[in-house]
């Protein structure tokens, strides 16, 4: 059991703005963060997503994965007008795509200003050992995250996106400073969808994740503010 407390992220994944809308005021009192990603940002516009996170914490989900010079290059133009908390790249891009990122990030933060925090996606939780192995990787989805996630955070990430499944781990190698955010969460009685390596959130909170990200189990809700509400209690056990 940690004494860390754990975040609840609502990952608002629709392309309708409106929609977006009704849930980010649904849920204005019931989650910590918001999270907009590919779905939301190619469908709305990053004006939008300006205009929706403005009284929320966000963790812009972009998930950049190119040369280093064009993800560097991507991020400052990102940042000039946007300030999320959280960001990602793929920690597949390697150390200097990283090393790059988190020097635009800091480039682009002025002093007043907090620095976003650049996460580094680890091996995504829609993967399992089959599919690893089909991409050419033979290790464990464990092995994989914990070599990706030293990696990672040598090169200055702040944190990783993992699933609840290697948090244990990646606190051993990585110690307690290491910002881990978590996907793949499914409350008892929720199907599992595209997710592979999944746990609830009590499961995650125990473990030690500093952030959770659900989806479909609060968005798909009858009542999504009562279902984060409940995961929100959740987290407190
Ligand atoms: O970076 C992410 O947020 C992410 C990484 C990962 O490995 N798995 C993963 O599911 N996500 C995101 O977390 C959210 C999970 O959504 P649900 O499966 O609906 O709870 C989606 O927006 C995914 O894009």
């Amino acid at each position: 059991m940690t004494s860390r407390s754990t975040k609840l992220i609502a990952a608002i994944d629709t392309a309708d703005i409106n929609q977006a809308r009704k849930w980010v005021s649904a849920l204005e009192d019931s989650v910590d963060a918001i999270k907009l990603g590919l779905e939301f940002t190619y469908g709305c516009g990053l004006e939008a997503v300006k205009d929706l996170s403005q009284n929320q914490r966000l963790f812009l989900d972009l998930k950049l994965h190119d040369i280093p010079n064009t993800v560097a290059s991507g991020l400052r133009s990102l940042l000039n007008n946007l300030s999320p908390e959280l960001l990602t790249v793929h920690a597949l891009g390697g150390p200097e795509m990283i090393e790059r990122s988190r020097e635009a990030i800091e480039q682009k933060t002025s002093t007043s200003q907090t620095r976003p925090k650049l996460l580094a996606v680890t091996i995504l939780t829609s993967m399992n050992q089959q599919t690893l192995n089909a991409v050419g990787i033979a290790d464990t989805p464990l092995d994989q995250v914990i070599r990706l996630g030293k990696m990672a955070i040598k090169a200055g990430a702040d944190g990783l996106v993992c699933s609840a499944h290697e948090i244990t781990a990646l606190r051993d190698a990585l110690g307690e400073n290491a910002l881990l955010v978590v996907p793949g969460i499914r409350p008892k009685g929720n199907q599992a969808d595209d997710q592979q390596r999944v746990m609830t959130p009590a499961q995650a909170a125990q473990a030690g994740a500093d952030w959770i990200v659900v989806g479909r189990p609060i968005t798909k809700a009858a009542d999504p503010a009562q279902a984060a509400r409940a995961i929100k209690a959740e987290l407190q056990l």
